[in-house]
């Protein structure tokens, strides 16, 4: 069994369970059911801001432990004053370390859009992700059928929140896209080998249709990496594991964005 196929099947009866706690009706009543959902598509192509899409990952299959015990209040502020874009947060425990928690408390203090980071496989997560204050939800496409990819974006539109459908090679591509989808995301890490290459993004990028905002995600360790992904047609970044690794992660999306603007005025100066 590949990691992704024991993550979905774990996913299925934890679905199950939370249904069973937590009916549909419940999770509706959420206070954050009335909030207007921040739109990631927006924020993502906002001049003033860095089109980094800064995560909190406390682990991961591929890289184990990266940092447990962080205080969600201090990052999620920490990285939006350092110029992210938005936020992207583990929700899944038991092979991320994540929770539901975790993105209630990065929603409760900060005003931008935040993206929930799970396997979502059922409508229940998507009311879910709504409930505990997401603005849009991650589709992957290597763990959904077409239909199933479909008929979740659409519902996740329902509700008025934003699909980022994450893809791995143009067949998934293919597949995948349809009408309900806001964010293409190509994922740079294969999530069968754990093998991680940037090139999957630049093979990409042309394939996927101009209506479509573009996300390349993971893998991404230097300022100059997003200087060329920008150049190939990229507007988000998503990165992880280089800010949490530090001590501090704040501090080091502070100095990477710092980083960053130095050369985009020099490239700026130099057209
Ligand atoms: O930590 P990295 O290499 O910067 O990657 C971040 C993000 O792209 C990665 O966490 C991710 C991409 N797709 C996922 C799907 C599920 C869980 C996690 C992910």
């Amino acid at each position: 069994m590949s990691v992704l196929e024991e993550i979905l099947a774990k996913k299925k009866a934890e679905v199950q369970e939370r249904k069973a706690l937590y009916s549909q009706k419940l999770l509706e009543q959420s206070i954050f059911f009335e909030n207007r959902i921040v739109s990631l598509k927006k924020y993502l192509l906002r001049e003033d801001k860095s089109g980094i899409i800064a995560e909190i990952k406390r682990k991961s299959p591929s890289k184990g432990v990266i940092n447990q015990n962080v205080s969600i209040e201090r990052i999620s502020i920490g990285y939006m004053q350092a110029g992210a874009s938005a936020l992207s947060v583990l929700t899944d425990q038991t092979f991320f370390g994540g929770s539901n928690e975790d993105l209630k408390v990065a929603r409760k203090f900060n005003f931008c859009p935040i993206l929930r980071k799970d396997f979502i496989i059922d409508e229940y997560q998507i009311v879910e992700a709504k409930a505990i204050g997401a603005d849009a939800i991650l589709l992957i496409a290597a763990a959904l059928t077409e239909r199933e990819m479909k008929d979740l974006a659409a519902f996740a539109k329902s509700l008025g929140l934003e699909t980022l459908m994450e893809v791995h090679n143009e067949e998934e591509l293919e597949k995948g896209l349809n009408e309900n989808i806001d964010l293409v995301g190509v994922n740079n890490r294969d999530l069968s080998t754990f093998e991680v290459s940037l090139n999957t993004s630049f093979e990409l990028a042309s394939k996927i249709p101009g209506s479509f905002i573009k996300v390349s995600e993971s893998g991404i360790s230097s300022p100059s990496q997003i200087v060329e992904l920008k150049e190939a047609g990229f507007d988000g970044f998503l990165i992880g594991q280089n800010f949490m690794e530090q001590s501090r992660p704040e501090r080091a999306c502070a100095e990477f964005i710092e980083e960053l603007s130095r050369l985009d005025r020099r490239a700026y100066a130099k057209s």
